[in-house]
């Protein structure tokens, strides 16, 4: 099968080597790689099979300026909620292309671990049951996908672990204790499967890769950007120059104040959401450890 891979960030790259194992894979990026099958953006758009995998902030602007129609399918690989019009990627692309040509790609998953063929397992989710079979297929052995019909679930669960891994990196980074991080992504988790449920989600999803899994991968490693975000705030390092030395995208510091937007008009209860956007705002993390302890859920 024939693949076009549109982003070439650490996670297109490693997607483009996963699938290069056994199939033809193209990666298309703003910014030329020197790296075989790199292709034009003409070359990528012509595979009936996508893979999208810029930064979930960019989605929109990106698919004005670039998408055009002509029958392919796209396997959404970003994790986030766009800041700025508060709605899920399945609903910015579906301005684009019918849900039955859509797919996510959710779970647990370093890029610089796939890069290394460690063993990995993905979530594939689509209302399409066949197109996620068909983008199963993509996958070498040394990773293990499942399917479901769950889009919100795998969207709410990818976007928002990366705020909760926001949170435990602050934890961590004001030297709080197991006991105290612990508790945290368990309520984080709670609070992820609250928001997740009332957008329709399944309950179950959270229990799974996509939202457990994830969750315990990136709040618990510094591998995750997210996570090294939080350490920096922890240490009172201002946020410009987190996101400059990082390089890299942290999704959870523009979902943070999504999911904080889309609760208070939803009537939400998203506290850890809302202490971590307060804090990428500059509110001192040890004033919004005291407010979170203090609130009674
Ligand atoms: N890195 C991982 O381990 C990993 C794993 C799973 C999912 N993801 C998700 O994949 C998405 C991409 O993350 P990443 O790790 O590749 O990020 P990255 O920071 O490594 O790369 C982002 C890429 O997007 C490009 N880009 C940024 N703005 C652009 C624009 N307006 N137009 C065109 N290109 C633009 C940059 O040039 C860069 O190549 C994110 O949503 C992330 O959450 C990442
Ligand atoms: O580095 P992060 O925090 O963006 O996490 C990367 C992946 O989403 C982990 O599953």
């Amino acid at each position: 099968m024939e693949v076009g891979i549109i982003g070439g960030g650490k996670w297109g790259q490693a997607l483009h080597f996963a699938f290069s194992k056994n199939h033809k894979s193209r990666l298309y990026s703003r910014t030329p790689k020197h790296i075989e099958g790199f292709a034009s953006l003409e070359e990528v758009l012509a595979c009936p099979l996508l893979v999208f995998a810029l930064p979930a902030q960019v989605v929109g602007e990106w698919l004005e300026a670039n998408f055009v129609d002509k029958g392919q399918s796209i396997l959404v690989a970003a994790k986030g909620i766009d800041v700025r019009k508060h709605i899920f990627l399945n609903e910015m692309f579906a301005k684009h292309l019918p849900e039955n040509r859509l797919a996510f790609l959710s779970g647990p998953s370093f890029a610089a671990e796939v890069m290394r063929a460690l063993p990995t397992a993905l979530v594939i989710s689509s209302h399409n049951t066949s197109l996620a079979q068909t983008y199963e297929k993509l996958f070498p052995s040394f990773i293990k996908t499942y399917t479901n019909d769950d889009v919100v679930g795998a969207e709410v669960s990818g976007a928002y672990k990366n705020v909760i891994a926001i949170a435990s990196g602050i934890c961590d980074g004001l030297e709080l204790g197991n006991n105290a991080r612990a508790s945290l992504i368990a309520r984080g988790l709670v609070e992820m499967a609250r928001f997740g449920v009332h957008f329709g989600a399944k309950e179950s999803s959270f229990l799974g890769l996509s939202g457990a899994g994830d969750l315990f991968l990136t709040a618990s490693s510094t591998l995750s950007r997210n996570y090294r975000v939080g350490l920096g705030l922890a240490h009172l390092r201002p946020l410009e120059q987190i996101l400059k030395e990082l390089g890299e995208v942290a999704e959870g510091v523009y979902t943070a104040k999504a999911i904080v937007s889309m609760g208070t008009k939803e009537g939400i209860y998203t506290p850890i959401a809302k202490e971590v956007a307060h804090m990428l705002e500059g509110k001192p993390p040890l004033e919004s450890l005291r407010d979170l302890l203090s609130q009674n859920g």
